[in-house]
């Protein structure tokens, strides 16, 4: 069974639709000149709300071959709540993935892996993929509990899925403590968490659930420590943040196998 990897952008709450335009033109032109192949990897673009419409019309107007995600959705259908955005509008628009869990949901907006669970099964309804965060923060690292805390927000949000499911999503893996703080996991590091993941939907579900299942890393990902943490035997991919919002960057991390 190989896995494809997957690279995903996650912008955050930076660049407007105007700048999204340069942005994403610059990181296709970029990947172009460097002859990246798409059959190699998967490069998905988690945008802000407000620049999906535009970045769905570069990528059919222009035929690229980024794929299309949000950071957030509902849990609800529709109805009374403001300010919030469904399922439906995003898979209206043509969105393909949604993160769902981000450790800073979870941090500034109480996002428990109930809702999270919620979230991650309203996406799949709607014929998505979600991309489910997990991760510790530094205390619990330092406590040396960090493999049980991520394995118990692995089964808490995957809570009633099928295997099937599950065998299509993405789990990503972000140490809190990693996140825009420049200190990277070590490769080993990531994969102690990554491999005791995917053990865990072995035994949840079954081996082939397993081995399907793209866990990626997040945390301080870099052209210049991604070819090792990619060399790890469970880590499928990476959700990366700032490293996403420069061109040179990101389009390095999508031809990581190249480095
Ligand atoms: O939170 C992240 C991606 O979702 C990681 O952010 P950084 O790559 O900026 O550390």
């Amino acid at each position: 069974m190989t896995r494809k990897p997957i690279m995903a952008g996650n912008w955050k709450m930076n660049v407007d639709h105007i700048e999204a335009t340069g942005l994403v033109e610059k990181l296709h032109y970029t990947l172009v000149d460097k002859e990246w192949d798409p059959k190699k990897s998967d490069a998905v673009l988690c945008v802000p709300f407000t620049d999906l419409r535009t970045v769905k019309t570069l990528i059919d107007g222009d035929r690229l071959h980024f794929g299309l995600g949000a950071q957030n959705v509902s849990q609800h259908d529709n109805g009374a709540y403001t300010g919030e955005i469904s399922t439906a509008m995003l898979s209206k628009l043509g969105v393909q993935y949604v993160i769902v869990g981000h450790s800073e949901r979870r941090e500034y907006y109480g996002e428990t892996d109930e809702i999270i669970n919620a979230k991650a099964k309203k996406v799949l309804a709607a014929g998505m993929t979600p991309i489910i965060c997990v991760g510790e923060g530094l205390d619990i690292r330092k406590a040396g509990e960090h493999v049980e805390y991520t394995l118990n927000q692995v089964r808490g949000t995957l809570a009633d899925l099928s295997a099937e499911q599950v065998a299509g999503l993405v789990i990503a893996y972000e140490p809190v403590w990693a996140i825009g703080t420049g200190e990277v996991a070590t490769p080993d590091d990531a994969q102690e968490v990554c491999g005791a993941i995917r053990r865990e939907v072995a035994a949840l579900y079954d081996e082939p659930t397993a081995e399907s299942v793209r866990i990626q890393y997040g945390g301080s990902v870099k052209s210049g420590n991604v070819a090792q943490i990619m060399s790890q035997p469970d880590i499928d991919g990476a959700l990366v943040g700032g490293a996403s919002l420069q061109p040179d960057e990101f389009a390095a991390i999508v031809r990581f196998y190249q480095l």
